[in-house]
């Protein structure tokens, strides 16, 4: 072979070697992230990968549906959050791990059945404490902290409104109403709130001698007028969201006069339309200062023992910082608060944060 034809053919080996190698190299790296990719996509699917927290959910299913909608499942997993169902049918200790036991049941065998658990697992976070709940449960109860709190500083003055419980007997409410001093109309509410219809069925009462047509045990409370809007403060830990909703119209002294008997009224303030973007007069729409509602919901969280609730609240119309808290709710309809999905997913990532402050040595 010739100078020429020689070096010719060495740069074609070389180059098919080259190509060859490079192909070979090519084809090892393309594989390794092949593999390394399905091994990311599995750990992803086995929820190995990234995951921080498991919560464990013990709600109903028309909660369920409300709350664990898919927007904020999915932004969960991309989070390391996983939601799993508790099975009611099976010992809970037998299930998990969780890091978090998120629920709202009532009933007294799941309370008991709850206690047990967070004593024997006192690592897992149960939101919130059944007992602390059971005390929002019962009318009477559950504005008691809001009354004690007696909050009143430069923003604004909050209080609840005079009520009056009535346990027994309804031949015996017009006379203890005068004793106490009532004024009409008055809202009656059923004593306890046990996630029926029936613990939500109020009535509007005109007259004194109509309230022995209700049924005990009941609340009886005194109506405040508010211009027909009503605060709904929502609390997930630290955070708080105020939308506004629209709720009873306020009753002058003339419809008082002219009207007596007890009404009905259905649940006006959880409907889904909110009076945010109404037309609303500006004295009445406008929010409770921030700074007094930081302060409120901060006692309340630690007062109550409680992270998840929200507050009603009205502000008495004609004035600009007298306001009333006439409902706490546990677990609410956080399905309709603005961003839930972004604030819960922070809040139950926060509990992550302060396990690992708590034991650096099984984060590390
Ligand atoms: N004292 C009051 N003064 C004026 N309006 C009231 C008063 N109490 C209740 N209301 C009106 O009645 C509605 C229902 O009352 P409340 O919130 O106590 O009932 P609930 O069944 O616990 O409702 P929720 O669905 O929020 O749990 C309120 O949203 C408000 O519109
Ligand atoms: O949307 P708001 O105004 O927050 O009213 C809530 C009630 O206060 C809650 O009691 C309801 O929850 P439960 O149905 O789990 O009690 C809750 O039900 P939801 O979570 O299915 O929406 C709401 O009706
Ligand atoms: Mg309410
Ligand atoms: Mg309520």
């Amino acid at each position: 072979m010739r100078l020429k034809e020689e070096n010719a053919y060495k740069n074609e080996v070389e180059k098919e070697n080259g190509g060859r190698v490079r192909l070979k190299e090519e084809g090892r790296c393309k594989g390794e992230v092949e593999k390394e990719s399905q091994r990311l996509y599995s750990t992803m699917i086995s929820g190995a990968y990234q995951q921080k927290l498991v919560v464990g959910y013990a709600l109903t299913s028309k909660k369920v549906k409300s709350f664990l909608q898919p927007k904020l499942e999915r932004l969960a997993r991309t989070k390391g959050i996983l939601f799993v169902a508790i099975d009611l049918h099976r010992p809970l200790s037998d299930q998990g791990p969780f890091d978090i036991v998120l629920h709202k049941l009532t009933g007294k065998e799941w309370r008991l059945i709850l206690e047990d658990y967070g004593q024997r697992h006192p690592e897992v976070t149960v939101l919130d404490p059944p007992d602390a709940i059971q005390h929002v449960y019962n009318r009477q109860s559950m504005l008691q902290d809001v009354a004690d709190l007696n909050l009143s500083d430069c923003y604004g003055k909050v209080g609840v409104p005079r009520q009056l419980v009535i346990k027994n007997d309804p031949l015996s409410i017009p006379d203890a109403v005068s004793r106490a001093g009532l004024t009409l109309p008055l809202v009656a509410k059923p004593l306890v709130v046990d996630g029926s219809a029936k613990s939500h069925e109020l009535s509007l009462a005109y007259d004194q001698l109509s309230l022995s047509r209700l049924e005990p045990p009941l609340v009886l409370q005194e109506f405040v007028n508010h211009g027909g809007v009503l605060f709904k403060v929502f609390i997930v830990g630290e955070t708080i969201k105020v939308v506004r909703r629209f709720s009873l119209p306020d009753v002058s002294k003339r419809e008082l006069l002219n009207n007596a008997g007890v009404f009905q009224f259905p649940r006006v303030s959880t409907a889904a339309a909110s009076a945010d973007d109404a037309d609303l007069d500006p004295g009445i729409a406008e929010l409770p200062p921030r700074p007094l509602l930081e302060k409120l919901a901060r006692e309340l969280r630690r007062r109550l023992g409680l992270h998840l609730f929200n507050i009603d609240m009205i502000r008495e119309h004609g004035t600009r910082d007298r306001f009333y808290v006439i409902d706490i709710n546990y677990f609410p309809g956080y399905g309709k608060m603005p961003g839930y999905e972004h604030i819960f997913t922070d809040f139950l990532l926060g509990f992550v944060q302060s396990k690992q402050k708590r034991c650096p040595a099984n984060h590390s």
